[in-house]
């Protein structure tokens, strides 16, 4: 007997897929469900939800690798991911910073006197602000003739320009953030971790058990969609498992380091100037490195969470954060590395960097401190899910490039902290540029079903024209329709 033969089944098809289920990722995809998009498939490459913001139980406590700060708190608005802190009841103290500049070690382990600590602080303010300056007048040649005399130099004042500009967003000021929102900032210190709110927005839309997982078939986890195939219809997406799907529209919302990376292909490639725009935007890689001690070796109480170790290597093992406020008797250190220093440690091994570590603290507070029982270091940089830690936009705003950033290519629509124009960067950036992005989608979506009502009447009007001018096509004339839409409005490469 001959075997029934075989019809290809087609991949499934939704109107929307999500890819990546970070704060951006989430906040798009529940607009699009409350707005009545129930089929939204949302395809997240690693095996929990949350991205960049992701909290591990270390040493009796739960430490936040990731985000670990609401910033932007006691302003004229409230920010949005405030709001959601109060309702969940999340546990968060104030971070008051400013006491930092006068607790800074240098490699004997003495404190610099705070006068000298301050005058090296205005100091780098004043090369900050005369780098803006020149900038911003666009005589950039200038840049290269700044005031030798406020170069940063001496250990304390390297220490203290990798504060400004490494540590602290590097931002041009007024920061739409402080201004809006407000300047100060809150830690979260919570056994549930900020990815309690992930869940929580998770929650609202995605059904899930008693236990607050996520069983909803809508969100798929370790799904790593490595090709995007698009077209003037539909996108198909295809995963490391070898899984296709295809929807109407695609929203994604991986990181600037990902789209940077090759870990996606584009079937046709990206456009020129979309391509651009990815290059063009700088990472951000911001490590907190996790140590634990059999008891507690530094000052303690309030003005002293945080410290700073002066070395003449920039940004080594510079900003330090005891999280005795946070967790009393939890015996952890944190420090700081970004970058180039950041990427160094990511490639050795945890046992060289917590020598290195321990070396640094043995300068501050003398050899006969207790050693390391155990560190965490997580690796943003190697992790080809993130590639980074946040996006750095250049210091002059640029609006072309944040359009481009923002330009949807056909049916790909992007969204992701990179892609806000106010709070790049941050977890509220994330959270709006998620609902902005949905909501493109979905005036898109409208425009399409307006379009196809109208078509047939079209059709019809230019057959009547074509029998009498013997003029344009009438796929000519719907394709001239959507070409002159927003979506295929910009030029494809
Ligand atoms: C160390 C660190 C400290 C930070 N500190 C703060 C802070 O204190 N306060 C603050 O406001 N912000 C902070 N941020 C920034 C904040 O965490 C981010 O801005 C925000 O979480 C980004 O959310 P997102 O949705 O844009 O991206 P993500 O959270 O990165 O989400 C993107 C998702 O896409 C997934 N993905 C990637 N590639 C693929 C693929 N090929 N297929 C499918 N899925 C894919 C990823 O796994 C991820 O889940 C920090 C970030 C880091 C790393």
């Amino acid at each position: 007997m001959d075997s029934p033969s075989r019809i290809p089944t087609p991949p499934p098809r939704s109107t929307a897929i999500v890819v990546g289920a970070g704060f951006s990722g989430l906040s798009a995809a529940k607009v699009l469900v409350e707005r009545g998009i129930d089929d939204v498939l949302i395809l997240e490459a690693s095996d929990r939800i949350g991205g960049r913001i992701h909290k591990q139980e270390f040493g009796g406590v739960a430490v936040e690798l990731g985000a670990g700060w609401i910033v932007g708190v006691g302003g004229r608005e409230v920010n949005p991911v405030l709001d959601m802190v109060a309702q969940s009841g999340l546990r968060t103290c104030l971070s008051d910073y400013s006491n930092a500049r006068y607790n800074i070690y240098d490699r004997s382990g003495k404190i610099f006197p705070s006068g000298i600590a301050g005058d090296s602080y205005n100091k780098a303010v004043e090369t900050a602000v005369q780098n803006l300056k020149c900038q911003e007048s666009a005589v950039r040649e200038l840049i290269k003739v700044v005031d030798p005399s406020t170069t940063p130099i001496t250990p304390m004042e390297l220490a203290i320009d990798f504060i400004l500009h490494d540590f602290e967003m590097p931002e041009v000021e007024p920061i739409s953030t402080f201004l809006d929102f407000g300047e100060r900032e809150f830690m979260v210190i919570d056994m549930r971790g900020y990815e309690h709110l992930v869940h929580r927005l998770a929650g609202e839309f995605l059904s899930s058990s008693s236990d607050g997982e996520i069983t909803d078939a809508r969100l798929q986890l370790n799904k790593v969609v490595r090709e995007i195939q698009h077209s003037r219809n539909s996108v198909t997406v295809v995963t490391e498992d070898g899984c296709i799907y295809e929807a109407n529209y695609l929203i994604l919302s991986v990181s600037i380091g990902v789209l940077k990376s090759d870990l996606i292909s584009f079937q046709p490639s990206l456009p020129r100037w979309k391509r651009k725009a990815i290059e063009d935007i700088d990472v951000m890689v911001y490590t907190k490195i996790f140590l634990k001690f059999p008891y507690s070796f530094w000052p303690s109480g309030p003005d002293k969470e945080f410290f700073i170790y002066a070395h003449e290597r920039r940004g080594y093992y510079t900003f330090w954060q005891h999280m005795e406020n946070a967790y009393p008797g939890s015996n952890i250190l944190v420090v700081t590395l970004t970058n180039g220093e950041s990427k160094r440690v990511e490639n050795q091994s945890d046992e060289e960097t917590r020598k290195e570590a321990m070396q640094v603290l043995k300068d501050m507070f003398g050899p006969n401190i207790p050693e390391a029982t155990s560190i965490l270091v997580p690796r943003w940089w190697t992790n080809r899910f993130q590639r980074c830690s946040y996006s750095n936009y250049p210091m002059i705003p640029d609006h072309e490039l944040l359009q481009s950033i923002q330009g949807p290519v056909g049916r790909i629509f992007f969204t992701g902290e990179h892609t806000s124009e106010r709070f790049s960067g941050y977890v509220h950036g994330a959270y709006l540029s998620g609902i902005d992005t949905a909501k493109v989608v979905l005036e898109e979506m409208k425009k399409e079903n307006e379009m196809a009502l109208i078509e047939p009447l079209l059709a019809m009007t230019l057959s009547q024209t074509d029998a009498v001018s013997g003029g344009l096509h009438k796929y000519d004339m719907s394709k001239q329709m959507h070409l002159t839409g927003k979506l295929y409005s910009e030029p494809i490469l």
